[in-house]
C-alpha cells in the first residue's frame, strides 16, 4: 500500500558523495554537509546515490554505507530523505531497498538502512525509526527495455521490494539511453505499481514533462524537475519540486527564485534564473560533471568532496586543479556572493 506521505515538495539536493583524497569515501563530513544544506541553503530535502553522488560508481555496500549515514545524520534535520536504488542487476537493486534484514548473509550486498520498514506497519513508526523516505530508480541502461511495459516491469519488482515506500521513477534518457516517454510510462502506473509517487525528471523536453503533469493532476504526484538551468519554464508547466546538482551551493538563490514564482513576481523569477543560467553556462563552457560540481562545492561551503570516484574523470584535472581562480574570475558574480548564496550582485 502507497504510504500516504507528505508530498515531496521544493529544492532537493541531489547529494556528492565526499571522498577522501584516495578515493574512499570520507563519512565524517557528512554531518557538516547537512547542517551547511540546512543553514547555509535553505535545502531540506536529499536525494542520495544518485547521478551527482557516483552512486552507479560505487559498490553496493558502499551506497548502502553513504545512505545509512545520511539518513542518520539527517534525521530530525531534514524533512526527506529519497535513496536513488537503480542497478543494472534486479537483485542488487532489491537488495538495496529490502536487505537481509533475516541477518542470515554476511553478504555485502545487504543494505540494512532501508531494510527495516519491511516489518513496520504504521507510517508512524516507519517515519520514526527509518527515516528513509522514498526510493528512486533509473531504467536498466545497458540491456534496455524496449518498451513501456518492459521498463514498468522492472520498476515494479523494485518498488515492491518495499511496499510502504513511496517510489519515484528517475527519467535521465540522456545518460540511461531509455527513451521510453515518461508521459507514457505514467499512464496507468499506479495500477502496476501502487506506492508510486512521482518522477525525477531530468530532461528538456518540457512536452513530455507538461503531459505527465497535465494527465496526472488529479494523483497528486510528485513532479521534480532535473535540468537546473531551465527549472523556472517547468514551474510554469507544473513542477511541484526540483532535484539537482547546484541546490547544494545555489539553493539559496534558486528558493529566492521559486519565492518570487509563489508571489507570481515573474520578472524576478526571471532574473534569478538568468543569474543561475549564467553561472551554469560559464561551468558548462569548462565542463560540467562530477568532478567540477565537487571542486564548486568544496569551495563554496568550505567542506572537503574529494575527487570523483571514476578514475576517468580524475583524468580531467583542468577545472579542478584551476576551480577557485575561474570562480573568481566571474564578473557578474563575486565570489564571495556565490559563497553567500546570496549573488545579489547579479540580479
Ligand atoms: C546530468 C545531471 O547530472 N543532471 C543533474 C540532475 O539531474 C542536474 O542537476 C545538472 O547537474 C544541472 O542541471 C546542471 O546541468
Ligand atoms: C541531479 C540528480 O538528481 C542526480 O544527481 O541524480
Amino acid at each position: 500500500m502507497a504510504s500516504p506521505k507528505k508530498k515531496l515538495q521544493g529544492l532537493v539536493a541531489a547529494t556528492i558523495t565526499p571522498m577522501t583524497e584516495h578515493g574512499e569515501i570520507n563519512f565524517s563530513v557528512i554531518g557538516r554537509y547537512v547542517d551547511y544544506l540546512v543553514e547555509e541553503q535553505g535545502v531540506k530535502n536529499i536525494f542520495v546515490n544518485g547521478t551527482t553522488g557516483e552512486g552507479l560508481s560505487l559498490s553496493i555496500s558502499e551506497r548502502c554505507r553513504v545512505a545509512e549515514e545520511w539518513v542518520t545524520e539527517g534525521r530530525n534535520k531534514l524533512d526527506q530523505i529519497v535513496i536513488h536504488v537503480g542497478a543494472l542487476s534486479l537483485k542488487e537493486s532489491q537488495g538495496l531497498v529490502v536487505g537481509h534484514v533475516s541477518k542470515q548473509s554476511t553478504s555485502t550486498e545487504s543494505c540494512y538502512v532501508l531494510s527495516t520498514m519491511i516489518d513496520l506497519n504504521t507510517r508512524a513508526q516507519h517515519a520514526a525509526k527509518i527515516g528513509a523516505d522514498g526510493i528512486a530508480v533509473i531504467a536498466p541502461f545497458f540491456l534496455k527495455p524496449w518498451n513501456k511495459d518492459v521498463l514498468i516491469n522492472f520498476l515494479k519488482e523494485v518498488a515492491a521490494a518495499a511496499p510502504a515506500l513511496p517510489f519515484y521513477y528517475y527519467h535521465i534518457p540522456a545518460l540511461t539511453g531509455v527513451k521510453i516517454r515518461a508521459e507514457e510510462l505514467l499512464d496507468g502506473i499506479q495500477d502496476k505499481i501502487p506506492t508510486f509517487q512521482g518522477l525525477k525528471f531530468s530532461d528538456t523536453d518540457l512536452l513530455d514533462f507538461g503531459q505527465c503533469v497535465d494527465q496526472n493532476r488529479q494523483q497528486q504526484f510528485a513532479f521534480l524537475f532535473g535540468v537546473d538551468e531551465q527549472l523556472l519554464s517547468a514551474l510554469v508547466m507544473g513542477a511541484t519540486g526540483a532535484v539537482g546538482s547546484t541546490y547544494n551551493y545555489l539553493g539559496k538563490k534558486t528558493n529566492q527564485m521559486l519565492e518570487a514564482f509563489e508571489r507570481k513576481d515573474f520578472s524576478s523569477a526571471l532574473s534569478h534564473q538568468f543569474c543561475i543560467q549564467r553561472f551554469i553556462n560559464f561551468v558548462v563552457k569548462l565542463g560540467f560533471g562530477v568532478s567540477q560540481t565537487k571542486a564548486i562545492m568544496t569551495l563554496v561551503s568550505g567542506i572537503p568532496m574529494g575527487p570523483p570516484r571514476l578514475p576517468l574523470q580524475k583524468a580531467s584535472r583542468e577545472f579542478t586543479d584551476n576551480a577557485e581562480a575561474k570562480l573568481k574570475s566571474l564578473d557578474f558574480l563575486s565570489f564571495t556572493d556565490l559563497k553567500d548564496g546570496n549573488l545579489e550582485a547579479c540580479s
